[in-house]
């Protein structure tokens, strides 16, 4: 094999911390939130889910690259995370279905990232400090300099980037001869979930984030589904509004992730930044209501506030995360609406909790019935 000379590159993150590895992907300098996800394949899946908008991700699993790239492992159109941190970063890969290196994919889209790492070290580090914001560079060495850039970094608290990643047109997928029709508004939707969907028997028609609820009941949906996507839900009010209209329009609701996080501030329920995120495959989550556990595909760096909603005499609290006792699922008491906090749809991530589309699907039967 042949060995390939790379450049340095740094890490420096807000509290002072200073990595030195070595360059992978474009050479240049990113910076954003540094994030750490600790599943243990998926990378692709991971680089174009629009939710990691604006963030750097530590990758803990030992090998990254070693499998390339292929189209039908992205979750959006364009590799849309900020940076990578990884260990072993893999040049050769070894799968015949491959169609490209992850070097040349991530050179590419211009992605910027460094290998060499110790990346449990810094999974520490966030975890006792908290989520802070970082700065990668294969071309500055000098700390001034790097710190400059750092300062140039946006927190991802009060920051809305939905609009940015959303569709700018709306578009369907799905048959015309479907049994229902599902109105989702995109707020950096992930395809597999569209998949999900369809796959049930329902035509999607995906709608830009700032739609207005008139305009996609114009379509005549027999359910809405609010998705996931990057940013801080307390920063989307415009999202929320839209959220109360549908509630109020008596049709059912599905949110997962951010859609989640927007359908409890529609019920007035508060949203708060975590110290560090949830982000990898093994989640324990406890359902409720049916008293099983579920394993779970994560990515959020925000939470529903529990207190506001266990005071909230109109949402019941369905899901639990029983590593640290989180909100991971909500339904309303008096209305078909419900969400979790984590990745049915996977991609990557194990299967547990599908279920809860096939859930959305009957609700929407069920509501039929009635009206
Ligand atoms: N995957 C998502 O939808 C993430 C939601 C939100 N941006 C968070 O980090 O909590």
């Amino acid at each position: 094999m042949k060995y390939i000379a790379k450049q340095d590159a740094f890490l420096l993150l807000e509290d002072g911390s200073l990595f030195k590895g070595q360059a992978v992907g474009k050479i240049g300098t990113t910076g954003g939130e540094l994030c750490f996800n600790t599943g243990m394949t998926g990378y692709q899946e991971i680089y174009t889910d629009p939710s990691y908008t604006g963030q750097l991700i530590v990758q803990t699993v030992a090998h990254i690259g070693n499998y390339g790239v292929h189209v039908t492992e992205t979750e959006s159109s364009s590799v849309k995370f900020a940076g990578l941190v990884c260990g072993t970063f893999a040049d050769v890969y070894s799968r015949t279905v491959s169609e490209g290196s992850l070097q040349q994919y991530l050179e590419k889209a211009g992605i910027v990232g460094i290998s060499g790492l110790d990346t449990r070290q810094i999974v520490r580090h966030i975890r006792s400090k908290g989520a802070m914001n970082a700065v990668i560079s294969s071309e500055m060495s000098d700390q001034e300099q790097l710190q400059a850039y750092l300062r140039s970094v946006p927190s991802m608290s009060n920051l809305e980037l939905s609009s940015q990643v959303s569709t700018p047109h709306a578009y369907t997928v799905g048959s015309e001869t479907a049994s229902w029709r599902v109105a989702v508004l995109d707020l950096g939707v992930k395809e597999s979930i569209i998949k999900n969907l369809v796959a049930r028997g329902v035509q999607c028609r995906v709608f830009p984030a700032k739609t207005t609820f008139e305009q996609m009941q114009a379509w005549q949906p027999d359910g809405y589904f609010i998705s996931n996507g990057p940013g801080d839900p307390a920063a989307m009010d415009y999202a929320v509004e839209t959220v109360q209209a549908i509630l109020a329009s008596g049709k059912p609701l599905f949110g997962i992730c951010l859609g989640h996080q927007i359908l409890a501030r529609a019920c007035g329920i508060s949203t708060y930044k975590m110290h560090h995120g949830h982000r990898g495959l093994n989640h324990p989550v406890k359902n409720l209501r049916t008293g099983r556990t579920e394993i779970t595909s994560q990515n959020h760096g925000f939470a529903v506030n529990k207190a506001d909603l266990l005071a909230n005499a109109e949402v019941e609290l369905t899901h639990l995360n029983l590593n640290d006792d989180t909100v991971e699922g909500l339904a309303l008491l008096h209305k078909p609406a419900f969400s979790v906090q984590y990745h049915p749809e996977s991609s990557p991530g194990p299967h547990d909790s599908t279920y809860l589309f096939d859930d959305f699907v009957a609700l929407i039967a069920n509501n039929a019935v009635l009206a």
